[in-house]
């Protein structure tokens, strides 16, 4: 007993105990002494001795069950606490699929706690149980405030051990690195043998959320708990084998006949009789409850009302049915006696009692059910002294005592025993194997009476009538059976008073010591893993950071080396490509291949074959320049393969090993290169080129370029500013009135021209106007005049035979210079679609000259086009590549940034995890020592 209790009994010092010889009043030496047993002072000191210790367990419960109130409320709390936060913050961790690898031994020095447990200790696991008496519940259970993140360490537990050996198997019991209440009860297919193999194959949230679900239903039943504790009600089940009594006992206690008594079997229904005053507002009567309607005694829907005196008839009804259809009655009588004698109305706890049906094979299952009900506080057995125990007596028996350990016995129709001694012997000694708890205090739980003796030689005929046998309150030991029955009735209280703490608060106490082990349990482990992940955290994070901001820092560097190695490269291949491009059409100009070892000049067939002739030559030259046009292009390919390589060297050299290993880069096929324009030639020749088509049509240029001549004569002439400044590139035409003049001029010069020409040097201005006049001055001499027809006639038939010998030559110089020609002033953009503009005239094509060179500015020329492509041919490659070394630094950066993200969201995670659970720890520990100090 507590020492705060102690001075509320009278006599607790021993040595005021010695003087006047009255013990200390306690429950337990209270109930040791019977009436009859002392003298009449003693019988007042004891009944003042009782009186206080009445007082003392009401004190004691009260001050318990307030205790446990408060733990269920705060272990409730700390259970919710921990739910809210772990939906958003973390995946609670089950303690027996997550120890920290290699520290299964340790014990966490945050907190260390020795779990042990008295001999017989019944403890309450998961879903409700059964109601666990026990005399003491001897747990050593510290918890150390954890000060400090400690190493990784994984808890440990004790088992609890359970003497109880009658069956073991039927209570679950915590073994090593198990869970009991929050323990994951997972029965699925062939892992049934091994749950917690079971356990580790799935997914951490999913257990996590079976936790929760466990963690839910904990605070379910911690409110059925509260609920349970607060409930001032006890129950009294009274049953025992067919006919031993039962219902002659329960009017006993009653004194009234209340429940049907008859020699034959006759009860059928599970009655509960309650004091009318206490819980129907006075009013005596009997509700027949509904099958599967809760009931609730203010809903006359939920029952059917009927008099106590219908109460035979109803049971008698109900005989054809089976123990489970049978109706339950609670029956509200009220109790005239006084409080100090009445069992339902004692003033200190509202008892009911339930009069069983009788133990058969039928009715064993559901009274055994009925028995193991939270709410039956105390069962009382009613076994016939003539009969002892039968096999279902036993049975039941057995069953009892484990779920309540302790079971008050009624040894009844004692009256019908001659050899008494030998039945008492008989009868402990079955009771000693059946329920040894219940044997070890039999003086107090085992009573052997005669219960028909309370009602006297004439038991009342009609059910409910009042017995008339005088007041029990003043039984001053009469008789030997109605004492006995005296006896059993005071220790019937007090051991429903007395057990009525263990029966309500110890399941309490012990679920809520339970939960709050596994929660540290829980609690531990976890926190050794937000120890370990916050260290792993933390350590990869100094790694990660690091590497993020040296790839970022290089990344960033790489970036510029690569623009202006690509930079570079172009330029180098513009340059190259414009230098071979300006050479190709100097040769071309010059008349000869652009390409003399590729493509070589066709040989002249004679003057009948001169239009194929100058047709083959058009073609071999433009098939020089397209030889060139590709020896650029390989140029270009050659040089973007190195800087391919060398590119992607670059980046490989940057990048951390592993990312650089990673094969993601595309293939790159050097021979696509300038693909788009082979496939463009397909169609016409030369279109791939960005050449008009006129290009290869011969024109009359070729055989004789008139307009060439003329334009060498005029500029001797000094029309030189005239033409050249068609030709310039300025966006200006020739004027009509000009193109005139330079016809004109270009007459009149022809024959001169043409015999400079044949003198191999051409001649200046100044002996052309000389030549000019020397001429007019010839033809107005008559010797001249006279001569002048035979000399032009020689002359002309020369030229015409020089001309004709020139043509293997002059052919393709002309061709070559028209078409150079048309490369460097004509637009490309323009060429391509202006087929009919090269005519064959010499204006048209001095006009089409013109005019090619008055729309330069419309697009690039043949050099131009051609560089350009090649070089946007070439940017394109090293872009991609240079695009796919980034997208590698990207992907690799943006990994190094996900894992640091994941790890910093992982310690922080971590952080608010172990504050989380050193803060549940502390508030675990104080609640268990709070429930601890709670003794019954
Ligand atoms: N002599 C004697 N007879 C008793 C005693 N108790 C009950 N009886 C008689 O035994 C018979 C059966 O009593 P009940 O109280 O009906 O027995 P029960 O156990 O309730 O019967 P069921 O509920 O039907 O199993 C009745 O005739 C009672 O009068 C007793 O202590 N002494």
């Amino acid at each position: 007993m507590s020492q705060k209790y102690a001075n509320i009994v009278p006599s607790a010092d021993p040595t005021s105990a010695e003087q006047t010889g009255i013990q200390p009043a306690s429950p337990k030496n209270v109930i040791k002494k019977l009436p009859g047993e002392q003298s009449s002072g003693d019988a007042e000191q004891e009944r003042m001795g009782k009186e206080q210790a009445v007082l003392l367990h009401q004190r004691m419960f009260a001050d318990n069950r307030d205790t446990l109130i408060e733990s269920i409320d705060s272990t409730n709390k700390v259970v919710g606490q921990l739910r809210e936060w772990a939906a958003d913050h973390w995946i609670i961790h089950y303690p027996e699929t997550d120890r920290v690898e290699g520290t299964a031994s340790s014990s966490s020095p945050n907190v260390r706690r020795s779990h042990s447990t008295a001999p017989g200790e019944s403890l309450e696991a998961g879903a409700p149980q059964t109601a666990a008496e026990h005399p003491t519940l001897h747990r050593s259970y510290t918890a150390a405030v954890p000060h400090t993140a400690s190493a990784p360490t994984t808890p440990t537990r004790k088992p609890l051990n359970r003497s109880n050996t009658l069956s073991p198997s039927s209570v679950d019991e915590p073994k090593e690195g198990e869970m009991s209440v929050l323990r994951l009860d997972l029965k699925l297919g062939a892992t049934t043998r091994n749950p917690s193999a079971l356990v580790k194959t799935l997914e951490k949230s999913s257990i996590a959320q079976l936790l929760d679900g466990r963690m839910s239903q904990s605070q379910r039943h911690l409110n059925n708990l509260k609920a349970r504790i607060s409930d001032k009600q006890s129950k009294v089940l009274v049953t025992g084998d067919l006919n031993a009594g039962k219902s002659t006992f329960v009017n006993a206690l009653l004194r009234r006949r209340v429940m049907p008594t008859d020699q034959q079997p006759c009860t059928t229904v599970f009655c509960e009789t309650l004091d009318a005053n206490e819980s129907n507002e006075g009013v005596e009567e009997v509700h027949m409850l509904k099958n599967d309607t809760p009931y609730d005694r203010t809903n006359e829907s939920t029952y059917t009302k009927h008099s106590l005196a219908e109460i035979e008839k109803i049971v008698a009804d109900a005989e054809e049915l089976s123990s489970e259809d049978a109706p339950l009655l609670k029956c509200y009588c009220a109790d005239t006696r006084s409080a100090k004698a009445s069992l339902l109305h004692n003033g200190v706890v509202d008892i009911s009692l339930i009069d069983a049906p009788g133990l058969n094979r039928d009715s064993l299952k559901t009274t055994a059910l009925f028995a193991r009900q939270e709410e039956i506080d105390v069962v009382v057995f009613v076994v016939s002294a003539e009969n002892h125990f039968t096999l279902s007596a036993k049975e039941f028996l057995w069953n009892a005592s484990n779920d309540k350990a302790y079971v008050f016995i009624v040894v009844n129709k004692f009256d019908q025993i001659r050899n008494k001694d030998k039945c008492k012997r008989l009868v402990l000694d079955q009771i000693r194997q059946l329920s040894p708890r219940t044997y070890e205090d039999a003086e107090e739980l085992v009573h052997f009476v005669d219960s028909s003796s309370v009602f006297g030689a004439t038991p009342p005929v009609t059910p409910g009538e009042e017995v008339k046998v005088g007041n029990m309150d003043e039984v001053q030991g009469n008789t030997e059976a109605s004492t006995s029955f005296a006896a059993l009735e005071a220790s019937l209280r007090d051991f429903v008073l007395q057990k009525r703490s263990k029966s309500k608060l110890m399941p309490a106490q012990t679920y809520v010591l339970r939960l709050l082990l596994d929660l540290a349990y829980v609690a531990r482990t976890n926190l050794d893993i937000a120890h370990v992940e916050k260290t792993e955290a933390q350590e990869n994070l100094n790694v990660d950071r690091p590497a993020l901001k040296e790839g970022e820092k290089r990344h960033a560097k790489l970036e510029s080396e690569l623009e202006m190695q690509e930079e570079g490269i172009v330029s180098g291949v513009v340059q190259g490509s414009r230098f071979k491009l300006d050479k190709a059409l100097q040769l071309i100009s010059n008349g000869q291949s652009s390409e003399p070892s590729l493509v070589s000049l066709p040989e002249w067939k004679g003057l009948l074959n001169v239009l194929e002739y100058a047709q083959q030559v058009r073609t071999a030259l433009l098939e020089s320049m397209e030889a060139s046009v590709k020896t650029i292009e390989d140029s270009a390919r050659g040089v973007t393969i190195e800087a391919v390589e060398k590119i992607r060297k670059m980046g490989k050299d940057q990048l951390p090993a592993e990312a650089a290993s990673k094969e993601n880069q595309r293939v790159f096929l050097p021979e696509a290169m300038f693909a788009k324009r082979r496939n463009n030639s397909r169609g016409t020749a030369f279109a791939g080129l960005g050449l008009s088509e006129d290009l290869v049509e011969v024109k009359l240029t070729d055989l004789f370029d008139l307009p060439h001549y003329i334009l060498i004569v005029s500029r001797k002439a000094g029309l030189d500013h005239l033409l050249e400044s068609a030709s310039d590139g300025k966006e200006r035409s020739l004027t009509k009135q000009e193109k005139e003049n330079a016809a004109a001029a270009g007459g009149l010069t022809l024959s001169l021209g043409a015999v400079t020409l044949l003198g191999g040097k051409t001649l200046g201005a100044k002996t052309l106007i000389d030549s000019v006049l020397k001429f007019t001055s010839l033809a107005s001499n008559g010797t001249v005049r006279k001569w002048t027809a035979p000399v032009f006639a020689v002359v002309g038939s020369v030229l015409v035979v020089w001309y004709i010998r020139d043509l293997p030559n002059s052919i393709p110089r002309n061709a070559g210079r028209s078409i150079a020609h048309e490369l460097q002033h004509a637009p490309i953009a323009s060429t391509r679609p202006s087929t009919s503009g090269l005519s064959t005239t010499v204006s048209s094509h001095a006009s089409a000259n013109a005019n090619a060179a008055a729309t330069t500015k419309e697009g690039p020329t043949f050099v131009e086009f051609q560089t350009n492509r090649t070089a946007r041919e070439t940017r394109r490659v090293l872009r991609l590549v240079s695009w796919e070394v980034h997208e590698m630094f990207r992907v690799h950066l943006s990994e190094v940034r996900a894992r640091v993200e994941k790890e910093e969201n992982r310690l922080k995670s971590a952080k608010g995890a172990q504050n989380e659970f050193e803060s549940m720890l502390q508030k675990v520990a104080g609640i268990e020592q709070r429930t601890r100090e709670v003794d019954f």
